[in-house]
C-alpha cells in the first residue's frame, strides 16, 4: 500500500509513503529537458520539462514510481488493485500506457488546469513495459505548487477525475468512496471531547489526546486515508523550509507501516520502504527510507537541466546513529 499528500504549510510539499515487501532497485533520478522520452503510440517528446523522484532505470528508462517537474506539478502512482483498468488503443486519442503516464503529464504541463486540458484527449492504454514487467493496476495524484490536487482513476466504466479537497490519496477503494467515509470521523479533534453522551454520566477527561481515540490506526488503506488528511489538517505551518520539511516527514511517518505489521505471505511483511517529499516551489526532492531516518537531499537546481542524459543517486539506506560519546 502507499500514502501520497500534498502539504501547503507555506511552499507546497508533495510525495509519497513507498510500502512493499520487496525493493525494485529504486533510484532518486533526474530527467533533465534534453532527454529523449519515447513513447509506444506518440511520438517522442525531445524537449520537455525537468523533473525529479523517484524511479527504476529500466535500460535507460526512468519508471517513475512518483515525481515533480521544475514546474511545480508532482505525481504518484498507487497501487489500485481490481479496480484499475487500461483500455484498447482509439484512434485519434493519445494512447499513452499507465507506464508512461508520469513523465507524459510532467513532461508538458505546469499546473492542474493545464493536466485537465491535456487529459481530455487521453486514452490510457493495456501495456506491458516488457514481457519480465507487466503493467501494474495504479491510480494517480497530481498537485501543483497552488496546493491544487486531483486523482485520476481509470475504471472499468471508464476514466474518473476527481478535484481532491484533502489533497491526500493510498489505495482501494474509490477515491469518492475515501471521501465519504471521512464522515464516520467527522468528530475526531486535535481537542478534548465534549460529553455529548449524556450529563449522567460524569466523563473526567482521564488522558490527553481523548479526540482523536477513534482515529483508525490499521494499515489498511482506509485507516491510512483518515489517518494521514487528519494528520495534515492538523500539522503546524511554520516559517523555515528545515520546520516545515519536517512537519512533512511526521506526517508521513504517521502513516508508515512498520516492518512486521502487514503480513502479505507466510514470511512476508508490507513496510514503508522509502517516504519522499519534492518542494514544489523550489524544486528541492528530501527523502528517508526505513532504515535511515536522516532527511537526504537532491536539489535539482544543482544539476546541468539542459543535459539529456538521465542522472541518478542511490538511495543511502544506512542507518545513521550520532554517537554522542
Ligand atoms: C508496488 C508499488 C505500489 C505500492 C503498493 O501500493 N503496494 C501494495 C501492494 S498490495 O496492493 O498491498 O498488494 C507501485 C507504485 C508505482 C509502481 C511502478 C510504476 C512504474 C512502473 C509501471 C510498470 O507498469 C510496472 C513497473 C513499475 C516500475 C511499477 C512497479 C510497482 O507497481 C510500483 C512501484
Amino acid at each position: 500500500m502507499c500514502t501520497s499528500i500534498i502539504f501547503s504549510p507555506k511552499d507546497h510539499y508533495f510525495g509519497r509513503n513507498l510500502d512493499l515487501e520487496v525493493s525494485f532497485g529504486q533510484q532518486v533520478i533526474v530527467t533533465p529537458r534534453n532527454y529523449n522520452f519515447k513513447f509506444r503510440k506518440m511520438p517522442d517528446m525531445k524537449k520537455h520539462f525537468a523533473m525529479v523522484g523517484i524511479a527504476l532505470n529500466a535500460g535507460n528508462y526512468p519508471l517513475y514510481f512518483d515525481a515533480a517537474n521544475e514546474k511545480g506539478l508532482g505525481m504518484a502512482g498507487l497501487n489500485y488493485p481490481g479496480n484499475a483498468t487500461y483500455y484498447k488503443e482509439k484512434e485519434g486519442k493519445d494512447n499513452i500506457a499507465s507506464f508512461e503516464f508520469v513523465p507524459w503529464v510532467l513532461g508538458q504541463c505546469s499546473n492542474i488546469s493545464e493536466v485537465k486540458e491535456l487529459l481530455k484527449n487521453f486514452n490510457i492504454i493495456d501495456l506491458n513495459f516488457s514481457d519480465k514487467m507487466e503493467a501494474s493496476p495504479l491510480h494517480w495524484l497530481i498537485a501543483d505548487k497552488s496546493g491544487t490536487s486531483i486523482v485520476v482513476e481509470t475504471d472499468k466504466d471508464g476514466m474518473h477525475i476527481y478535484d481532491n479537497p484533502v489533497g491526500c490519496l493510498t489505495n482501494n477503494p474509490q477515491f469518492s468512496k475515501q471521501l465519504f467515509n471521512l464522515n464516520n470521523y467527522a468528530d475526531i479533534s486535535p481537542a478534548m471531547p465534549k460529553n455529548n453522551f449524556s450529563d449522567k454520566v460524569n466523563m473526567d477527561g482521564y488522558s490527553r489526546g481523548l479526540g482523536s481515540r477513534n482515529l483508525p490506526g490499521g494499515m489498511d488503506s482506509e485507516s491510512r486515508f483518515v489517518r494521514v488528511a487528519f494528520n495534515k489538517f492538523n500539522a503546524p505551518h511554520c516559517e523555515t523550509e528545515e520546520e516545515n520539511v519536517d512537519n512533512y516527514f511526521h506526517i508521513l511517518h504517521s502513516v508508515e507501516q512498520q516492518r512486521g505489521l502487514d503480513q502479505v505471505g507466510p514470511d512476508a511483511f508490507e513496510y514503508t520502504i522509502y517516504s519522499d517529499g519534492t518542494n514544489l516551489d523550489k524544486g528541492i526532492f528530501y527523502y528517508t527510507t526505513y532504515t535511515n531516518k536522516q532527511i537526504n537531499v537532491v536539489d535539482m537546481n544543482k544539476e546541468d537541466l539542459d543535459s539529456d542524459k538521465l542522472i541518478t543517486y542511490e538511495l543511502l539506506t544506512k542507518p545513521n546513529f550520532n554517537h554522542q560519546n
